[in-house]
């Protein structure tokens, strides 16, 4: 649950809002560029430190949060001293774990980097580098995930493969997505949330489960009716 507003410094960068990430379920987050998405991102995977909350962020069972949550950054930070590969079992070498390379291959190979496992990032494209990030953040394995536009870098067709095989392999997770996609929302969300300047809304979201047909009939009238209310909002 999250129940608070932020600021840095005097100014306000997240208007006070609350609400709950049901478990097990996909929300997406959609509104104006600067409202705070990021921020509200940061808060709840405890990175924001350049950031005050003035409220409260808990998890329904009570347990604390860190070590639970696995977020990918927009500005996806790729260490560039190590391989794609190296890059993708970044979270075991940090905690100090064996690193698990046929799970990194395999999960590579489903983003469709492969051939580019022992590539530095410097030597991909900014749409590989985002599937490397991606990779990384599959291979956390944990419960709770936060994704900042994760495949705003991608071409139309890598955007849907990768939505589907992010949708599958999270299957389970509470998934929290800023997207700035309103197709994606309809595709994904489970529960779509838009944050303006004066709070959170909640839009309906399609019944089927995610990922839905692009061209689904569902899909394309929540994509149509969310881009009217984004549009109206602005
Ligand atoms: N490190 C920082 N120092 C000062 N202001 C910041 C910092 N990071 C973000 N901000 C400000 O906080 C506000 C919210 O930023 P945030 O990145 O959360 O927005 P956002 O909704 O994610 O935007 P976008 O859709 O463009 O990614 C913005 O006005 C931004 O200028």
């Amino acid at each position: 649950m999250f129940d608070g507003a932020a600021s840095i410094g005097a100014t306000q960068v997240l208007p006070r809002i609350r609400f709950e990430l049901p478990a097990a379920e996909w929300t997406c987050l959609l509104g104006p560029s600067g409202v705070g998405k990021t921020t509200l991102l940061r808060l709840i995977a405890g990175v924001a430190d350049e950031a005050t909350l003035d409220g409260t962020i808990a998890a329904s069972d009570g347990a604390p949060l860190a070590g639970r949550i696995a977020m990918m950054a927009q500005d996806a930070l790729l260490l560039p001293w190590l391989s794609v590969a190296q890059n993708a079992m970044l979270g075991d070498r940090l905690r100090g774990a064996a690193p698990d390379p046929a799970r990194a291959d395999k999960v590579l190979a489903g983003v469709g980097l492969a051939a580019h496992a022992q590539k530095r990032p410097g030597a991909l494209s900014g749409g590989q580098r985002q599937r490397a990030a991606l990779a990384r953040t599959l291979m956390e394995d944990r419960p709770v995930v936060l994704l900042d536009e994760p495949f705003s870098a991608l071409d139309a067709r890598t955007r849907v493969q990768m939505q589907e095989l992010t949708a599958t392999r999270l299957r389970g997770c509470t998934v929290l997505m800023v997207t700035h996609d309103p197709a994606e929302a309809a595709r994904l969300g489970q529960r779509i949330l838009i944050l303006s300047e004066t709070g959170l809304a909640e839009h309906p979201a399609p019944p089927e489960a995610p990922p839905r047909a692009v061209d689904g009939a569902d899909t394309l009238a929540a994509q149509g009716a969310l881009l009217a209310r984004l549009r109206g909002a602005a």
